[in-house]
């Protein structure tokens, strides 16, 4: 599948074409299906596009929402991806969104990424909407460079679900999504905002190993087409 690039002129009006895009995403399958279901990224761009999602006019209590990944940390760290959308997106009209969370507090990480697998295994598949992000070492989801779990977490063959993921360049250990799980949404995005970032984009373009930059597996073979939403 081919990636599209979307140019914006600022950080504000990426945010809100990309939240526009996705209420009509989520809109459509609620009219379709009765619900809809998103997956969103955390880190520090998502903030933008969250406060302005959040105030968007559409059913949001047929909405489910849930991460690509998080850290294994509860959901009063600092560090957590649950903060995040509790803090940007799950206020105002979403705050009647339901939010269905990655961490759970289990004697291990492998027991709560099944835990998880379990919980969000309700939402149904493909997911309406997935937002990635990524990092300047070439990760996206909690898919990192050399991770212990890569090959398995960027297997197409492999199950949906979630997985869990260390590597040196990740901090805490985390919980992720699979490749199986996020690439075939209908609406399949990443977002990126900086000059940094699109050079790194840039280079992931130009290679093919995804050991050493795992976005090239959206990149170059993520079941849907990717929409890549950019301000400098
Ligand atoms: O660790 C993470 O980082 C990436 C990118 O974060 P950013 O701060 O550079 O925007 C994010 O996509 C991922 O969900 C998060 O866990």
């Amino acid at each position: 599948m081919t990636a599209k690039l979307h140019e914006f002129s600022d950080a504000a009006a990426l945010a809100d074409a990309l939240a526009d895009k996705v209420a009509t995403q989520l809109a459509t399958a609620i009219e379709e299906r009765g619900a809809a279901s998103i997956a969103v990224s955390g880190g520090s761009t998502p903030k933008r596009f969250f406060e302005v999602l959040s105030a968007s006019d559409i059913d949001w209590c047929k909405v489910t929402v849930t991460l690509v990944d998080e850290r294994f940390v509860p959901a009063d760290n600092s560090r957590s991806n649950h903060l995040l959308v509790a803090t940007h997106l799950l206020k105002d009209k979403a705050a009647a969104a339901a939010f269905i969370p990655l961490y759970y507090d289990a004697p291990s990480i492998a027991e709560a990424a099944d835990v998880a697998t379990r919980k969000t295994a309700g939402i149904g598949h493909p997911f309406d909407v997935v937002i990635l992000g990524m990092g300047t070492d070439g990760h996206t989801a909690s898919f990192f460079p050399h991770g212990n779990n890569l090959a398995r977490a960027l297997d197409l063959s492999g199950p949906r679900g979630v997985l869990t993921m260390e590597a040196e360049g990740a901090g805490e250990e985390r919980l992720t999504f699979s490749f199986s799980s996020l690439s075939d949404a209908r609406f399949l995005a990443l977002h990126i905002e900086g000059q940094g970032k699109k050079d790194v984009l840039d280079k992931a373009k130009a290679g093919t190993d995804e050991t050493e930059m795992p976005i090239r597996a959206a990149l170059n073979r993520a079941r849907s087409p990717l929409e890549i939403y950019w301000a400098p």
